[in-house]
């Protein structure tokens, strides 16, 4: 159990899910279109609305077409990589701006820290885009945390539920499986990275369902050595 990489989970792991649904999906959802209508010609901008004519099967497809597909996806959740990448482009401004501050529960800050000072590598692993990872935790209640963390994944290594985008990563790592710990409040994630042999602890934060696999309902909880 001497793990030399720790991978979190952001929603329901680090940060209350309520963060991310009741203050981040609805700014998205009420600056998103204004937003793309004003930067579309900007090319890191057109090429997600590239992207999302490809996922929606219409190469034709009119930025509003395109404004319209994001608005269902905000409102279904989906894990979709242009919009995850649009997403982190809107919230910039409302971090900077102190529309808002990203949320940190006290424990998962802590014991991020400790772990950080006892050698062990910390990664994030979320489906928000790498840019709205960092943005969280350069703006979170706990100060600018960004120098925690050795690198960041997000849905551009593979979707969370899927075994190959742990192979991807422990690629990166360059670590064997059982020297690294995953952390996260989705059952389905834990049993995809478990699968290869990593070690899995759910947080249990709020009412989330329990598993098969360790359980904590905080970061104290959780032992590393
Ligand atoms: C990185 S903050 C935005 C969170 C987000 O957009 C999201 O979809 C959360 O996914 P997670 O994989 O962290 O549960
Ligand atoms: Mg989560």
């Amino acid at each position: 159990m001497n793990y030399r990489a720790i991978i979190t989970d952001i929603e329901g792991t680090t940060s209350r899910i309520s963060f991310v649904t009741d203050i981040l999906f609805p700014y998205a959802k009420a600056h998103l279109p204004a937003f793309i209508q004003r930067e579309q010609q900007q090319p890191a901008v057109a090429a997600e609305l590239d992207a999302i004519r490809r996922l929606l099967g219409q190469p034709a497809a009119s930025t509003d077409d395109c404004i319209a597909a994001l608005l269902d996806w905000i409102a279904a959740d989906k894990k979709l990589t242009p919009l995850k990448t649009l997403q982190g482009m809107v919230w910039q401004h409302g971090y900077q701006q102190g529309h808002f501050q990203g949320h940190i529960y006290p424990d998962a800050a802590a014991q991020l820290r400790h772990w950080q000072q006892q050698g062990i590598q910390l990664y994030v692993y979320s489906s928000g885009s790498v840019q709205a990872q960092q943005l969280l935790f350069q703006y979170s209640e706990a100060g600018d945390l960004r120098s925690l963390f050795s690198g960041y994944f997000d849905t551009r290594i593979g979707a969370k539920q899927e075994i190959a985008s742990y192979a991807a990563i422990l690629q990166h790592l360059q670590l064997p499986p059982n020297q690294v710990l995953f952390l996260s409040d989705v059952p389905a994630e834990l049993d995809a990275a478990a699968k290869l042999g990593i070690a899995t602890v759910q947080l249990i934060r709020e009412q989330q369902a329990p598993s098969q696999h360790q359980r904590a309902e905080n970061f104290y909880q959780i032992e590393v050595q």
